[in-house]
């Protein structure tokens, strides 16, 4: 991966003789804290630490500001980060470069007037609709002072974090397998939302490529083996939903894969669509230069339903298998990759991935349970978390492994964890978590099989979702809540009145924050069928990348303190932040536009 950067510019007042000496060593000390500190708490995708580079002087004027542009310019500089404790000459150093995501650090120390040059280069940059984040801590600290402050770090990384993430999609493909499932709006591709707002490529792949290269055996027939020897050891057998039905003639004379079969041709499905989004070098050696290079996919979807899953095995395994953390090579970076081709569930799963480095879970936000139902059908109240009512997130089989929360964290609880994170013992103990059963065959009639797990543990975790609306273009709704570990017994007869062989996650949304005022609210004003939600509590994160990106938010429950976008955003109001923000990102409108 050509790793986007993060480039600081340490700007000084540039009166020789005496105050810019004075400074020197202050500001490059800011500008090397500020990288230590990107890179030691912040990863790209691939679990490698965000690379930073520093201007090789500091920047007093005109001339040394292009130095730094000129130095920054071929070392793919995605966001940069101005760092300063005094005035400073805010038009003559402020960062022109259109392309690059811009903040600015002021220290704040009152010895030197720091926040001034905050204040003014902030008023070049709104001026110039160069929109910029503006970090300043709440505290006075001496000018010596080394420390940077938890306020200030939080921005500096949140920042960094999301001009990171824009960096990564930018000049990355998503593969669209099939085409639309189901009639469901998510999966027409909107090509000119992927180009001009992340700066990436569609490509679209008929699902007889998947079949090709099954019937021509373009995978490596070794790692074949060995994934189908995983499976059989990790991927123990679920309830069999279709035992003992007596199916009408059509469902029967649909199954073109025998159920003997169904595993090897699963197994199969998932090495190549893993091989169309990346490549494999090792197709090339057997003479498949072409299908080696992969299309340079960080994210896609699968059709399935209908034109495949009528007669074949439908990808649940592929589904759940990408977007895990982890395959029968062990511990991997999660693919964001999408059920029923729903490409904006696809992009949820995407900024969810790109703000954590942890598992996307894809599922279908399917029912509003209120706690006056669970009395009615269990007998029983629901409590903690769970007390305003629950929703079912489940789908077809298509759920990452990790969502089973198998994984424990330092303190024995189960959690979701970044993939370079998980151990051995945390991936046996997902599988082990998980069963898979056959494909219920009154939907796939082509059999297949599904994921099967409970979410086990009580975690932070933020459900995104991306759409599309005439009228306003790409939004984001994005909702902080726990997930509900309910008692077996009501667990199981709420789940038996659905489709009990599927991953299910009982989801509780924070409710009391913007228009997040009840559980039901949340499910009735979700945007589409599906929802991408990732553990923790990230919705700020997200909040702060929708920025970079200008997709306004259209419902989100983060609480208005943990809100960092632009400081030119205020130039667009600042009583109704929800206004302001549709306002700023109507105007700024797409990043490649
Ligand atoms: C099997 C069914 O068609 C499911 O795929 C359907 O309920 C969905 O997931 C719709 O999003
Ligand atoms: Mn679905």
């Amino acid at each position: 991966m050509n790793h986007p950067k993060i480039g600081i510019r340490p700007t000084i007042d540039g009166r020789w003789g005496g105050v810019r000496e004075s400074l020197e060593e202050q500001t490059m000390g800011m500008a090397k804290r500020a990288a230590k500190l990107i890179e030691d708490n912040l990863r790209y995708p691939d679990g490698e630490k965000v690379e930073v580079v520093i201007s090789p002087t500091t920047i007093g004027g005109g001339a040394e500001a292009a130095v730094c542009e000129e130095f920054f310019a071929n070392q793919n500089v995605v966001g940069t980060l101005t760092v300063t404790p005094c005035w400073c000459y805010g038009t003559e150093t402020m960062d022109l470069n259109p392309n690059t995501i811009k903040a600015v650090w002021g220290f704040n120390g009152t010895e030197r007037p720091g926040a001034v040059y905050l204040a003014a280069v902030m008023a070049a940059y709104a001026q110039r609709g160069l929109p910029a984040f503006s970090i300043y801590g709440t505290e006075v600290q001496d000018k010596d002072e080394t420390t940077i402050t938890a306020d200030v770090a939080k921005k500096i990384l949140d920042f960094a974090r999301g001009a990171v993430a824009v960096g990564i999609m930018k000049n990355k493909s998503y593969v669209n397998i099939g085409s639309v499932s189901m009639g469901i709006a998510g999966s027409v591709v909107n090509v000119d939302f992927l180009q001009k707002y992340l700066g990436m490529r569609t490509e679209w792949v008929d699902m007889t490529e998947v079949l090709r290269r099954i019937t021509l055996g373009i995978y490596d027939h070794e790692e074949f083996e060995r994934a189908l020897a995983w499976v059989k050891e990790y991927c123990k057998e679920g309830m069999d939903i279709n035992a003992g039905k007596d199916f009408p003639e059509i469902i029967k004379k649909s199954r073109y894969i025998k159920d003997d079969e169904q595993w090897e041709f699963c197994v199969k499905h998932a090495m190549v669509v893993r091989d169309i989004l990346e490549g494999n070098p090792k197709l090339a050696e057997m003479g498949w230069h072409e299908e080696s290079l992969g299309r340079n996919g960080i994210a896609g979807g699968f059709q399935g339903q209908r034109m495949w899953t009528d007669w074949l095995p439908n990808a649940d395994f592929t589904e759940a298998i990408m977007a895990s953390g982890f395959n029968w090579n062990g511990k991997k970076m999660p693919t964001p990759f999408a059920t029923e081709n729903d490409t904006l569930n696809g992009v949820a799963m995407m900024f969810g991935w790109l703000s954590t480095g942890k598992a996307p879970i894809f599922s279908d936000v399917r029912t509003y349970w209120s706690p006056d139902a669970v009395k009615r059908v269990s007998g029983k109240e629901l409590g903690g978390y769970a007390k305003n009512g629950i929703i079912h997130l489940i789908n077809s089989g298509a759920s990452c492994l990790d969502a089973s929360a198998a994984a424990k964290d330092e303190n024995g609880n189960g959690t979701m964890k970044e993939w370079w994170n998980l151990t051995d013992e945390d991936v046996k103990a997902c599988c082990e978590a998980t069963d898979w059963c056959r494909a219920d065959y009154e939907y796939f009639r082509g059999g297949g099989f599904s994921s099967h797990f409970k979410t086990s543990a009580e975690m932070p975790v933020t459900m995104i979702r991306v759409n599309m609306v005439e009228g306003v273009g790409p939004t984001l709704q994005v909702i902080e809540g726990h997930t509900c570990v309910l008692d077996d017994d009501v667990h199981r007869i709420l789940d038996e009145r659905t489709s009990k062989t599927w991953p299910t996650t009982w989801f509780a949304p924070k409710i009391g924050v913007g228009a997040a005022d009840s559980v039901y609210n949340v499910m009735a004003k979700w945007g589409a069928n599906h929802g991408a939600t990732v553990e923790g509590h990230v919705g700020d994160r997200l909040l702060t990348l929708a920025s970079m990106l200008r997709i306004p938010v259209a419902f989100h429950n983060i609480e208005g303190e943990r809100i960092f976008r632009p400081h030119s955003f205020n130039g667009f109001g600042t009583a109704d932040l929800e206004g302001q923000d549709y306002r700023a990102c109507a105007y700024y409108g797409p990043l490649y536009k």
